[in-house]
């Protein structure tokens, strides 16, 4: 299974009346891979999880979970994952081990074996002591590891998360993740929905970046990072009668797109060893400086370039 795609996604589209919520976005999803799909709000990344899902049906376009297209197929396609998010449906009213009884026997395994699972699960997921309280008073963070469990009990090796760590607290989402990397380390398929861009850094292979229902960027952290352009150089220059000449120098002589603010310099290096060059040129004019700062492009960049200011 290892070279075969969990996902073919083609021409997917959806329309609510006039407003195009997904456009024509196509990708596909190579098996063992965590796969994010990255945007602001209301950019259709849900519209396209539910599609995928099988939960809403498309207006044109094909989907095929590990080769079986959702339309024609959907009971066989629908078999081959597990779902979790915001629409997932464990019951607020009983205990946590009750919710895992219940879906195991909706999900045809007998008895015996529906208690065996919700063991393995409750104690997988750190649920044990919890096990037996109403889910009224679960903490967040336990009722996400629930719903997560739920979606696991038929033992899908593809899993969808609509986002999986909206509203938990930092040490929470960190314990979300880890549960998401052992996950991947069992060799599921997981594609995750999500705003967050340190969540997507830190699990996803590869992201799709999607803005305005159309599917603007694809690749890997790393690629999506290089393509908008070179590591940030900032300083602050003690004297500010040194700018102008600083200035001329990096951008006349250097060919180096800079800014400047008050003392700030930033500039924009294509290569890192351009740094030695530009600390020689601030030693050989005796400009002193301060405050100096080297960083590579964030996914924070990537974001704002593809997607600013237009949602
Ligand atoms: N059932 C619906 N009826 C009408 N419009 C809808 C419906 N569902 C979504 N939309 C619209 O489709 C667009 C995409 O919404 P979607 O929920 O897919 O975005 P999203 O990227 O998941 O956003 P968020 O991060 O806020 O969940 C939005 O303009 C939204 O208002």
């Amino acid at each position: 299974m290892e070279n075969m795609n969990a996902i073919e996604v083609e021409g997917l589209t959806k329309k609510f009346g006039n407003n195009t919520a997904v456009d024509n976005i196509s990708f596909e999803v190579k098996a063992g891979e965590v796969f994010g799909l990255l945007g602001p709000n209301g950019a259709g990344k849900t519209t396209t999880l539910r599609m995928m899902t099988t939960l809403l049906k498309q207006d044109f376009g094909t989907v095929k979970i590990f080769g079986h297209d959702t339309l024609k197929e959907s009971r066989i396609a629908r078999s081959m994952f597990g779902l979790t998010g915001q629409y997932a449906s464990v019951d607020e009213d009983i205990s946590a081990r009750e919710n895992l009884m219940i879906f195991s026997r909706l999900n045809g395994l007998s008895k015996n074996e529906a208690k065996s699972r919700t063991d393995e699960l409750l104690e997988e997921f750190s649920l044990v002591n919890s096990a037996d309280k109403s889910l009224k008073n679960f903490s967040g963070g336990m009722r996400r590891r629930l719903d997560l469990a739920v979606s696991l009990i038929t033992r899908p090796s593809l899993i969808f998360l609509d986002e999986p760590t909206t509203g938990l607290d930092p040490r929470t989402r960190m314990q979300m993740w880890d549960t998401i990397r052992e996950l991947v380390d069992q060799g599921s398929t997981i594609i995750l929905t999500t705003q967050y861009l340190d969540e997507a850094d830190q699990l996803a292979d590869r992201i799709a970046v999607i803005d305005h229902g159309k599917l603007v960027k694809i690749g890997t952290p790393d690629e999506l990072k290089k393509n908008i352009g070179g590591t940030k150089l900032q300083f602050q220059v003690d004297e500010k009668e040194d700018i102008p000449d600083l200035k001329n120098v990096l951008e006349n002589q250097l060919s180096l797109e800079s800014t400047f603010s008050g003392n700030q310099v930033q500039v924009i290096m294509s290569e890192k060893n351009q740094l030695v060059t530009i600390l020689n040129v601030l030693d050989e004019n005796n400009i002193s400086f301060s405050h100096l700062i080297v960083q590579d492009p964030s996914l924070d960049d990537v974001f704002m370039s593809l997607t600013v200011g237009k949602n």
